[in-house]
């Protein structure tokens, strides 16, 4: 049996934004209204830059907003890879300025270093999440779920305890860190944004080429909405 997958495509990237902008705020909100506070943990590169800027605008209570990252690259804020640094640039900007943001970088030489603080950091947020919202790669990771991963099976073992792993991979650049499958699953809501023909493509073949992205459309824990557009 597979998940709960659900698929929401868009004539183009910036109504994707909208639309995906307008869902997640709303479920922000109604986990304020619920819990008084809400959860978002959100992915880097490049695909999410439009829907941040438009998700940064949302009226809504910031103040009672925690983000945190599904995944990162060992570098610090200075480099241009560093997705805290495009969060904090694009994300925490306008009404979105009021949240807080839980890193997963600290200045340690590697994620190993660093691990067991970002670990105590990660588990002491809410479980689940209220949202969490994942990207995938061509080469079909999701997260730092890379193919041929060196921590690639523990982050994906749903039985798994640790709610954070190191992983290193040829496609991966610099050492990465990132939330294990089953934290990114303890979530009340659940979103794959992607775009173009070569990913709809690499999320097609998923599960029959044993992609990373497989395990999430695999897992029977948490329904997955997948929003696209070319
Ligand atoms: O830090 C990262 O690289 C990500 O969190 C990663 O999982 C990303 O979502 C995909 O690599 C897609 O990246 P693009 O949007 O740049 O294609």
């Amino acid at each position: 049996m597979n998940a709960t997958v659900r698929r929401h495509d868009f004539a183009d990237r910036l109504t994707l934004a909208d639309k995906l902008a307008h869902e997640v705020a709303e479920k922000l909100r109604e986990a304020i209204a619920a819990r008084g506070h809400a959860t978002l943990a959100v992915s880097g590169g490049g695909t999410p830059k439009v829907f941040f800027a438009v998700l940064a605008r949302s009226v809504l209570d910031w103040s009672k907003v925690t983000v945190t990252l599904v995944d990162e690259r060992w570098v610090g804020e200075d480099n241009e890879r560093s997705n805290a640094r495009m969060v904090r640039d694009l994300l925490l900007k306008q009404n979105a300025e009021q949240a807080t943001f839980v890193p997963l970088y600290e200045n340690a030489p590697t994620p190993d270093d660093a691990l067991d603080n970002v670990n105590a950091r990660i588990d002491k947020l809410p479980q689940p999440f209220d949202v969490v919202l994942l990207g995938m790669g061509p080469d079909g990771h999701t997260a730092s779920f890379f193919p041929g991963g060196d921590h690639l099976a523990q982050a994906l073992a749903l039985d798994g305890t640790r709610s954070v792993l190191s992983m290193r991979a040829e496609g991966a650049g610099e050492p990465r860190i990132t939330l294990s499958l089953p934290r990114i699953l303890a979530s009340h809501a659940l979103y794959l944004h992607i775009e173009g023909d070569d990913k709809k493509q690499v999320l097609d073949d998923a599960i029959a080429r044993d992609y990373p992205i497989a395990s999430v459309l695999k897992q029977t824990r948490t329904p997955l909405d997948v929003y696209w557009s070319p």
